[in-house]
Parts: C-alpha cells; structure tokens; sequence
C-alpha cells in the first residue's frame, strides 16, 4: 500500500552506513552481550526510546544552530570593520557603528529566538485544497509581506501514517534552493497544526493551466517539460524522489515560469491487489478492467477529454487523489529510484500534448490497473497529432525502468531530438510560454474559487486516538519548525547584492552619505547613527524596516 503513495523519500546513505556497522558488531559481540542487549532493549519502552531519539535530534539541531550563527556572527563584523576601513570613517565613528551592529546583532538573536505562529499572520484567500490541508494567501502582520500558508493536520498526518513524509517535505524546501523548487520561509507548528510558509506563486498551477487550455502546442509543452527537467533534475541532486509529480504541483510564478512543490504527502490508494501479470500484452484480460473495457463506450479523444475535465478537481480533492500520474514499479511496490518521476513526466507531457493523462479511466483503482499493464494501455489516439520526436520522448518515458531515459541521468532526457535547440541555462531567463495575469501580489485570480466555508473544521482531530497523541510539543513533530532568514532578506530587502559591493577606492562614501536617507528620520539624539544608507553596510540579515525604527529586523 505504501508504494502508492505520494511520498517523498530522501535517500539516507550515512544512516544505512551506522546500522550496517551496528549490525557487524553485533555479529562480532555475540553470547551474553547479545541476551544482555535484549534485556536492556526490553527495559527501554518504545516512548522512552522515541523521547530519548527526539530530545538528541533537538540537542544536536540547537547546537548546530549555535554554532553557525556564531560563525555568522563573526564573518559579519569582519565584513563591517574592512567596509569601514574602506569607508574613511573616524576612529569615533567606527566605534559608533560596531556598537550599533553589536546592538542588532542582540535584536537579531532575540527574533530568532521569537516563536512564530499563526497569528503573526492575516488569512486571505484559499488557494488550494489538498487531502491533509490547505493553502492559503497570507500577510504577515509585521512586515505586510505575502506569502502562501499551507495547513496540515497533525492527527491526520498520524492517522495515516505520514510523520516521516512530511518531515521530508519540510527538509527538501528547506535544504534545496532551487529556482524551480517553491521557496520556503519557515515552518512552525501548534497543538493541531502544522504550517508551512512559503512563496506566493500566484500564476497558478499546470493543473488549472491545462484545464483551461485543453492541450498545448509542442513548443509550450516543450517549455513546461524542460522547466519540469530541470526541477526534478534538481531534487535529485539532493538526492531526494519526489514519487508524485503531478500538474498540481507545478506551479507558476508572476512571469510564468514553473517550480516544483508538494514535497511528501501522498493519499494512500490501496494497490495491494494489483498484478502486472493480470492483463499482459495479447490475453485477456480479467475482472473489472474487462467489465470496463467490454461496456465502456469507445471515446474520441474529445468526449475522453471532456471527461477528464469533469472529473479531474474531484479527483484531485478528493482523499483518494488522482493515481495517474504514478510509476508502475511505485503502484507494484518493486522497489524503485529516482527513475519513477521520469515516468510521471512522460504521463504529464502526453496529458499536455493529449489531452488527458495516458491512463485515464473513471476510477482509480483501473487506472492504477492500466498503469502496470501500460505496455496494453498506452496507445496515442489518432486525432492528436504528435511529432515523431514528442511520441519518442513519451514512449521512453512510459516504459520499464531499465529503458527509461533519465535513468543514467537528466543529461539523457535534455539530449532527446524533441529539446533540439533548447537553451538549458537559459530556459528560466526566457520569456514563459504563458505569462499570467497578475494585477497585484492578492491576486488570486488564476485559481480555482474554493468555498471558505469549507475551510478545515476541527472536529475530526479534536477527537479519536490521535488527539491524545497531540500537543506542540508532540514528540513526533521534533524539529518541524524552521526559519530561512537567508531567504527572507533576500526577499525583503531587494538589491542589497549591489550595496554589498565594496566602493571604489576612488568613490569612499563620505561619513554623512553613510547616514543619509530622507525617509528615515534621525535617531542621533539617542547617541546612536541615523538609520539611513548607513545600514546599506549592514549585513542583510540585520536590516531594520524602514517603517519602524523600534522594530527588529523583519524576519519571519
Ligand atoms: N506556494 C504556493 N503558491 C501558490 N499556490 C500554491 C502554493 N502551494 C500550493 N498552492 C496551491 O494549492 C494546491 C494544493 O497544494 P499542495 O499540493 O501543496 O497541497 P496538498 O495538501 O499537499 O495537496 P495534495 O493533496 O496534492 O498532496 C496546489 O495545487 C496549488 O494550486
């Protein structure tokens, strides 16, 4: 059943390391060691054991925190005294201005110690719905700053098992920054919830792209495809899979260009009954699929598309989820690698192409049916007219894992006639296929309308089980919270890569220039420097919002 799902798996080459060396010294230790092991493993209840493993991971991750902020810290001043030794500042003002930095530096730690929540933010729109959440536009209070709010219940990641899946989600986003990976600004938590802060993307996803185009051109596809390489190229660099890529969770941003999200979660689909053998090439084939391929109507790719369409916000809202776009050897549970989003591209750049995903049918559970015997189920209908090239590449793509192309890597995928002539570094500077409409940073107008009142009610995980199991301090969802200040300032403060430059020797900014900045009013009476481009010598992470001289530097 696990198989089935939309997880993300990240690859643990040093945890499969340790246990293989745990495992020789246990074959070496032997005899009484062995029967004193088990009593002692007897002794340390699982709770013990998941408590001991949860305050270790918190210890371990503080003190790395701890220490890289230390080193920060350090590389920040120094960054300082050579901008002021360049700066031909007084030895006064020098003074001044370390003690000034030493100060936002204290501002700096006590924000990072501030417990982000969901109250440091106003709730707009929904965006989206998912089986375990929902994402929202949000504004953060203190800033006005906009971002995407996704919402997961606790009891129902437990419910269904989905813990580690999750944890994932929030690794990957945190760990790869990518320009096709959707950015993540930080990640907290309550007693129900579990919240995840990310960009705004508000070009809406392939899904609703598709929908409302029906197909795409070769050379439209061609982009989204290539934009979809190199994100999935770029998750597997960091070795993660991601098992459920799906035109729902590529996204656009403001200029149309697209970037993987959904990291983790899944919506489990029972395969267990499934066999590859049941409906090979040239027999019979049995049950329902029968039924279905004896009294389904023949559909032209029209009436098929029309069908789809009906059918699609329902399958991808609903708890079941769409099974289409899913490799065979992850529905078989074979075993499979980072080749199965190979797969799922093929699927998407033929439902681009088509119409419809290549094994579509009313109900999941024959979809998945039709994926593992796709050798029977995978036919091109004759009204969509495909180049030579596109039909190459899907069929390399929807194929046995050992043909697949991608399997020795993206470069197999790139170098495919259909990409003739694609500019790979260059695919993200170029102009979208599409460019959304976008009026303002609210706008959601490339989404589907969801009824708010719909709105996750709280009932289900008030109750059952799982509830007790709950709290923010919940064992289970140990390191879950996490802020990206890199990002955040990034973000905020536009162009401080050019005041990060060093002046020419030539143009020293005057002491009074350092300081002056119309907008911000002076602070000098307090003995303390104006805050004006002076803190354009600030690092990044200790900018301090124009609005409000008090405030501290905004972060999330
Ligand atoms: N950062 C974002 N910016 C804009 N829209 C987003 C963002 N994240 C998610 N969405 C919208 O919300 C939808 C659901 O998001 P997502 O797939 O991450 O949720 P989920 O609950 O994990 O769904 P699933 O059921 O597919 O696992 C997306 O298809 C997209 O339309």
């Amino acid at each position: 059943m696990d198989s089935a799902r939309s997880w993300l798996q990240k690859l643990q080459p040093r945890d499969k390391a340790r246990a293989s060396a745990k495992k020789k010294k246990e074959d070496n230790n032997g005899g009484n060691q062995d029967s004193n092991a088990a009593v002692d493993e007897a002794l340390l209840s699982s709770v013990t054991k998941q408590k001991v493993a949860a305050a270790k991971q918190y210890i371990e991750n503080h003190y790395k925190e701890q220490m890289k902020n230390l080193q920060e810290r350090k590389e920040r001043r120094t960054i300082l005294e050579k901008k002021l030794a360049d700066a031909d500042v007084s030895e006064e003002d020098q003074n001044n201005l370390l003690k000034f930095l030493e100060k936002k530096e204290t501002e700096y730690m006590r924000l990072q110690r501030h417990k982000m929540g969901v109250d440091d933010f106003e709730l707009l729109t929904m965006i989206g719905k998912g089986a375990f959440g929902e994402v929202k536009v949000c504004r953060e209070k203190t800033s006005g700053h906009v971002y995407a709010m996704k919402k997961l219940k606790k009891s129902e990641m437990l419910r269904r098992g989905q813990v580690e899946h999750v944890k994932a989600e929030r690794n990957l986003l945190a760990e790869v920054d990518s320009n096709c990976i959707v950015k993540l600004y930080c990640s907290f938590q309550d007693d129900e919830y579990l919240y995840l802060i990310m960009e705004y993307l508000p070009g809406g996803d392939m899904m609703t792209l598709l929908m409302r185009k029906d197909t795409l051109t070769e050379d439209e596809a061609r982009f989204y495809v290539g934009e979809t390489v190199l994100a999935i190229e770029s998750i597997h660099k960091h070795n993660y899979i991601h098992r459920d890529i799906k035109p729902d969770n590529l996204l656009l941003d403001r200029y149309g260009h697209l970037k993987l999200s959904d990291f983790g979660l899944c919506k489990p689909l029972d395969c267990s009954t499934l066999e590859e053998k049941d409906f090979s090439v040239g027999q019979n084939v049995n049950g329902s699929t029968q039924n279905e391929e004896r009294t389904a109507p023949k559909r032209s790719q029209q009436e098929q598309l029309q069908h789809w369409q009906m059918n699609r916000r329902t399958l991808a809202y609903s708890t079941v989820g769409t099974p289409d776009y899913i490799a065979p050897e992850v529905l078989l549970k074979k075993g499979y690698g980072m080749e199965c989003d190979w797969w799922s591209l093929g699927a998407i750049m033929y439902e681009m192409l088509v119409g419809f995903p290549p094994f579509y049918s009313d109900d999941p559970m024959l979809t998945c049916r039709k994926i593992v015997n796709w050798k029977t189920y995978l036919k091109f209908p004759e009204e969509a007219r495909l180049s030579l090239e596109a039909k190459d590449l899907i069929s390399k793509l929807l194929c046995n894992v050992n043909q697949r192309l991608g399997t020795k890597g993206a470069d197999e995928i790139k170098a495919h006639p259909f990409f003739k002539g694609v500019e790979w570094d260059k695919l993200y500077q170029m102009e979208a296929a599409f460019i959304p409409e976008v009026n303002d940073e609210l706008d959601t107008q490339n989404f589907e309308k969801f009824d708010e009142s719909d709105s996750q009610t709280q009932s289900s995980s008030r109750s059952g089980p799982w509830r007790k199991m709950l709290s923010s301090k919940d064992l289970n969802f140990v390191g879950y919270t996490y802020k990206n200040f890199e990002i955040v300032n990034d973000y905020q403060v536009p162009g401080m890569a050019e005041l990060k430059k060093k002046p020419s020797k030539s143009k020293r900014p005057s002491i009074k220039s350092l300081f002056e900045t119309p907008e911000v009013s002076d602070t000098s009476a307090n003995n303390q420097p104006a805050q004006g481009s002076f803190l354009k010598l600030l690092p990044p992470q200790l900018e301090v919002s124009h609005s409000d001289k008090n405030l501290p530097p905004r972060v999330l």
